[in-house]
């Protein structure tokens, strides 16, 4: 049976979605979903999003990482999912939906899409790095030489070791321009390979960053790969909330298969 999938990317994290509102997906398929993401025999993507109906809320998020797998929460995803929302009619400016981490709620101008994230009121500070959920788990380190970094490798050694080991974590390297905007750059569970950008994985940097004193203001730049993002946040003893991940969505094509 022909299917109709588009495909969506914020900062050059990219996605294949689809309308699953009459759920004619087979999303127990981990074999297709890891197909449709593979780049040379699929679609070719970082993830897969399904909007599907919602009882009482706009739309549910469901979200597959490239091997197959459902996953946590994805912020770049999410974004790019209010947008697909709207290019269906199913929205026009705001959104309030269901992902795996619980409601969210979102704005759309254009192709900016702001996203609200879930409250943090952990931050793990280790010795030389963070540790932190933002909707999907990241371990946040500081990497000076960061242009010249062999993401993948060290990444994956991270990814894979003590105390992540097979569950894992999203691993992001950084580097501090100044004290508004950071360079980083993330090896991505379940993609396993540098990602252009990580929405999650942003979040958990702006966050951290604070933690550790090295911001001074609450609305911060990450400079990634695929471009730009912004996070907003108010932060009381300790616990991060009002969190707006902030940043492009854009329509790359639709075609059916
Ligand atoms: N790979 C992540 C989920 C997607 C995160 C990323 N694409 C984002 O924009 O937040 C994980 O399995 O934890």
């Amino acid at each position: 049976m022909q299917q109709t999938f588009y495909k969506y990317q914020g900062t050059g994290n990219d996605f294949v979605m689809i309308d699953n509102r009459q759920q004619v997906f087979d999303k127990n398929n981990t074999k297709l979903v890891a197909s449709l993401c593979d780049r040379r025999f699929g679609i070719g993507a970082d993830g897969l999003i399904l909007l599907e109906n919602h009882n009482d809320l706009d739309f549910k998020m469901v979200y597959y990482n490239a091997d197959g797998n459902e996953s946590s929460m994805c912020g770049n995803g999410g974004r790019c999912l209010v947008a697909f929302a709207k290019q269906l009619g199913v929205i026009d400016k705001k959104a309030v939906f269901e992902a795996i981490d619980g409601l969210h709620h979102a704005t759309i101008e254009g192709n900016i899409v702001k996203l609200q994230m879930v409250d943090v009121d952990t931050v793990e500070k280790h010795e030389n790095h963070v540790f932190l959920d933002t909707g999907s788990p990241h371990h946040v380190q500081f990497e000076d030489k960061i242009e010249a970094f062999d993401i993948k490798t060290e990444g994956a050694k991270i990814r894979y070791g003590s105390p992540y080991n097979e569950a894992g974590s999203n691993v992001n390297f950084v580097k501090k321009i100044n004290d508004q905007t950071f360079a980083v750059r993330t090896y991505e569970r379940g993609v396993e390979d540098e990602t252009l950008s990580c929405g999650t994985g942003a979040t958990a940097v702006a966050l951290a960053m604070h933690a550790i004193n090295e911001v001074g203001d609450n609305l911060i730049t990450l400079q990634v790969p695929g471009g730009e993002l912004q996070v907003s946040f108010d932060v009381e003893d300790g616990l991060y909330k009002n969190v707006w991940l902030i940043g492009p969505a854009k329509f790359v094509f639709e075609g059916t298969i």
